[in-house]
């Protein structure tokens, strides 16, 4: 998605959920400029990567996500298809034994479960916004094979690819690395969470509440737009 297209609903999110589009632009440049001393990814270089297969699954942290990851685990030669976790996913597929290629994170997962991958080799993709600098300055050294995103315009580089919750993010994520087909795992949308989004939770789902049923809206509305936009097959094993 060109960012002239992204910005109109960039637009409404920002006025939706009151972001400050200054905040996410600063949290941009902090995380250019971590990055700049670090070291990082391009676009590029997780092309060559994940070179090996243009068959994407993205997981998100919905409710059927351990069933389904047990259903492709069964079903999938999965060492064909490049593994994308968002966030709380991660921490999912690590309790089956499934290592993520790719963890697409704003760092408000498990962290620990996001070094965990890091370390069995996922690169990580840490997209920086208003709300998370503190995260962006004390965590993003920790790993290694780091890639930088924004919602905000595209600073140095870190890149904007469209999306905006970690999930819908992942989908144009692939989309940017030339995925011809993606399948959605856990990507139920809807009014529940699982423990792997809310890491609180005392039981395994629970409601949703106001802001993330929001956020969830946005993220199936923007999944739509890549169905109907994008030269992609998208298989949602939801459906
Ligand atoms: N029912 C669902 N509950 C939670 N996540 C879902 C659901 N359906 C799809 N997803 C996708 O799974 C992704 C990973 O979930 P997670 O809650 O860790 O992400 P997040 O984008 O950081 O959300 P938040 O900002 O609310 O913490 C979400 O970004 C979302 O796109
Ligand atoms: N400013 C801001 N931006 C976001 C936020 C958030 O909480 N605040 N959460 C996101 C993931 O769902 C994506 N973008
Ligand atoms: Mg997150």
């Amino acid at each position: 998605m060109e960012f002239g297209e992204w910005n109109i609903y960039y637009k409404e999110i920002l006025d939706d959920f009151g972001f400050s589009r200054e905040d996410d632009e600063k949290c941009g440049q902090l995380l250019d400029e971590i990055l700049a001393e670090e070291g990082c990814l391009t676009l590029e270089d997780l092309s060559k990567i994940v070179g090996f297969s243009d068959k994407f699954i993205v997981f998100g942290a919905g409710p059927s996500v351990k069933d389904h990851i047990k259903l492709l685990k069964e079903k999938y030669d999965l060492k064909d298809y490049v593994l994308v976790a968002a966030d709380g996913a991660t921490t999912a597929m690590i309790e089956e034994k499934l290592a993520p290629d790719i963890v697409v994170t704003d760092l408000d997962g498990n962290l620990d479960d996001i070094l965990i991958a890091n370390l069995k080799g996922a690169n990580i993709v840490v997209h920086a916004h208003g709300d998370n600098a503190d995260k962006i300055v004390n965590v993003t050294s920790f790993f290694t094979n780091v890639l930088g995103t924004t919602q905000a315009q595209p600073v140095g580089n870190v890149y904007n690819f469209g999306g905006f919750t970690d999930g819908d993010r992942a989908i144009f994520l692939a989309v940017a690395l030339n995925a011809s087909e993606i399948t959605l795992a856990g990507m139920d949308f809807g009014d529940i969470v699982t423990k792997y989004s809310r890491p609180n939770l005392p039981t395994v789902t629970g409601p949703a509440d106001e802001i993330k049923r929001k956020k969830l809206q946005y993220a199936e509305k923007l999944t739509k737009w890549i169905i109907e936009n994008e030269n992609v097959d998208i298989i949602n094993l939801k459906e």
